[in-house]
């Protein structure tokens, strides 16, 4: 087996601030203070509509149903080009590269809707290392229900690895049954310690060597 699944937010990518940008333009039409970065930071996990009720909760607006789809409508559609300010973590780019080049193919489970992670994997040029990817809308269901992990894993022809920065992912990781190595420098909420995870790096210049280690592959 030699796919690796991977996280997008937090991960790959640092995209709170795009993120939060799309926010801010949803709560100053609203007439509302805008989220600082930690409070953006901490309320991405979950999708799209659960940012946004984190967000509404926030802002003391109003959680009525009719709301909720006023702001998730808004937000989604400024998060659809909302790229600008996403980078990728340190030393991603040389990963992805080196983990390619030993043979492993590469896929992504994120809870990030597909549109806007096919825009900004595309805006970052790191659209051409992934053979799948599923994103918070792609399935009825999301992270951590192991059904997008298992879809992504399968179309690899089998995942040997998850790679991912939260409590959410680990907790996927754990219920599809496949091992978890923890980035420890996104959005997780707890302490690395308390994540259960079979690996930890803090560097995506460790991660071949680390999953060479782990899966018995051959870093070139
Ligand atoms: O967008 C989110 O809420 C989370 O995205 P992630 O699953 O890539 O961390
Ligand atoms: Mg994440």
């Amino acid at each position: 087996m030699t796919g690796i699944v991977f996280d997008l937010d937090g991960t790959l990518i640092d995209s709170a601030p795009d993120i939060r940008a799309a926010a801010n333009a949803v709560l100053a039409a609203e007439g509302r203070a805008p989220l600082t970065l930690a409070q953006a930071t901490h309320f991405i996990g979950n999708g799209a509509s659960v940012f946004v009720t984190r967000m509404a909760e926030a802002a003391d607006l109003p959680d009525d149903p009719d709301t909720h789809a006023r702001l998730l409508t808004g937000f989604l559609e400024r998060y659809e080009t909302a790229v600008d300010l996403t980078r990728p973590y340190p030393g991603v780019p040389e990963a992805l590269d080196a983990l390619a080049a030993s043979g492993h193919t590469l896929g992504l489970c994120t809870n990030k809707p597909a549109g806007p992670t096919r825009a900004v994997l595309a805006h970052l040029g790191l659209s051409g290392w992934f053979k799948v990817i599923v994103g918070g809308d792609s399935l009825p269901v999301r992270k951590p229900d192991p059904a997008p992990l298992l879809a992504a894993a399968e179309r690899l022809g089998g995942a040997a690895l998850y790679v991912g920065d939260s409590e959410i992912d680990a907790e996927t990781a754990q219920h599809a049954g496949i091992p978890f190595a923890l980035f420890t420098e996104g959005y997780r909420k707890r302490p690395a310690e308390q994540i259960p995870h079979d690996r930890r790096f803090a560097r995506f210049g460790d991660l071949p060597r680390l999953a060479g280690d782990l899966l018995g592959s051959t870093v070139s």
